[in-house]
């Protein structure tokens, strides 16, 4: 009697490990099954994103906007939009910042995004595709603006962090780029934004070798302002600077233009369009203006979506002006819990330049915006 009961509570025992090697089994096989599909990718913070988050332009708000989108469930898509190139996937490499404390009006998508709480299923949809559109520039013209409000639109999908790659780390090959891409549905368009493709010599054939058919967006903005707005950013990593005119002016009793200082070098638009047009026809560009982007954002952002060839989803019924930021920023999104405005690196008081030094830029810069309205078709009125 006493031995059989051993053998029943054995027998229990041998089923109980039986099923606890089986549970373990399935554990292990789910585990794998989800690395394969590409979410225990989400979680490592790669060093080129630490590597970024050291970088001149890098906004910290932006990788987190990032995690944001890639943890959004799958969108509806419009039968009208442009259709996709490539069709191969594979693994995501999400990169994610360190939690820092923001002001509660900023961009803040840390909250629905953490990979560890907010990765949907969508993530592992889709394919990851070259980008059909690219913000090749320019510095400090509105660029990360114009691609938030784009991200609104359900059909956009767009890397967060700037990738850098027609620029910086070309090297690293096409598949390494197009892994940095988010997954995209038919009918969704990718896009990344990295303002300094414009002024890099090597980055339009490059962007062709990868697709000579891409949309290019360039936001322009007043050569001076956003030589100054550049400065300002440079000022704010380095408070040992000197003064904006030492920089811009060869010699101050000249006055002569020291063209070879990078915050006005990026200005000739002109110069750097021509270099462009040697690999893509003018019809390939939209230009921007960084100006209308901030004074009738919903009127700007109707260019960009009919030029992307987009339903004109994104609307005044998007933004507000904030009068604390002094800038338009998005409205409450339904669901979410505050509206967004860029973080505090977009939209600095800039220093107080002597009048007659940016009168002197205005005067150099003159004949360059002419040509550069003549070239692009439009009149942006910087003078
Ligand atoms: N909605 C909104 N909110 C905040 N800032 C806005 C907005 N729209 C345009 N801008 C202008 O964008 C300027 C920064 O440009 P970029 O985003 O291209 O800068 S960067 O090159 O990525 O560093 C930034 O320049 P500064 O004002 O000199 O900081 C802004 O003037």
């Amino acid at each position: 009697m006493g031995c059989s009961g051993c053998r029943v509570r054995f027998n229990f025992g041998k089923v109980l490990s039986k099923v606890f090697v089986f549970l373990t089994m399935v554990l292990i096989f789910t585990y794998f099954f989800y690395c394969l599909t590409g979410i225990c990718h989400s979680a490592p913070r790669t060093l080129y994103s630490q590597r970024q988050a050291l970088d001149g332009d890098y906004d910290v708000l932006d990788d987190r906007s990032r995690v944001l989108d890639n943890a959004r469930p799958a969108p509806r898509l419009f039968p009208d939009a442009p259709s996709n190139q490539s069709r191969t996937g594979s693994a995501d490499t999400e990169q994610v910042d360190a939690p820092v404390q923001l002001p509660s009006h900023t961009w803040d998508s840390t909250k629905e995004g953490t990979p560890s709480s907010g990765m949907s299923v969508s993530n592992t949809f889709g394919t990851k595709r070259f980008p059909q559109a690219i913000i090749i520039g320019v510095k400090k013209g509105g660029t990360r603006a114009l691609l938030e409000f784009l991200r609104i639109h359900p059909d956009v999908r767009a890397v967060g962090a700037e990738p850098h790659f027609f620029d910086r780390f070309y090297d690293k090959g096409l598949e390494w780029y197009r892994n940095l891409m988010p997954r995209t549905l038919d009918g969704q368009i990718t896009m990344e934004k990295t303002p300094s493709y414009f002024v890099t010599k090597e980055a339009p054939s490059r962007v062709c070798t990868m697709n000579c058919k891409a949309k290019l967006i360039v936001v322009v903005r007043d050569p001076v302002t956003r030589a100054v707005s550049d400065y300002t950013q440079t000022l704010s990593k380095n408070p040992g600077l000197p003064s904006f005119q030492s920089l811009a002016l060869k010699n101050s009793s000249t006055g002569l233009i020291d063209t070879t200082w990078s915050a006005v070098r990026i200005g000739l638009y002109a110069k750097h369009l021509e270099n462009w047009l040697q690999h893509f026809p003018l019809s390939h560009f939209l230009f921007v203006s960084g100006e209308r982007l901030v004074s009738d954002p919903a009127g700007e952002m109707g260019r960009v979506q009919d030029f992307l060839g987009l339903k004109r989803v994104v609307s005044d019924k998007h933004f507000y002006f904030n009068q604390t930021k002094g800038f338009p920023c998005l409205k409450k999104p339904e669901g979410s819990s505050r509206p967004r405005c860029l973080g505090k690196s977009k939209g600095r008081p800039h220093p107080q330049i002597p009048s007659e030094v940016l009168q002197r830029l205005r005067d150099f810069y003159k004949p360059f915006n002419h040509h550069f309205y003549q070239m692009s078709g439009q009149n942006f009125g910087w003078d």
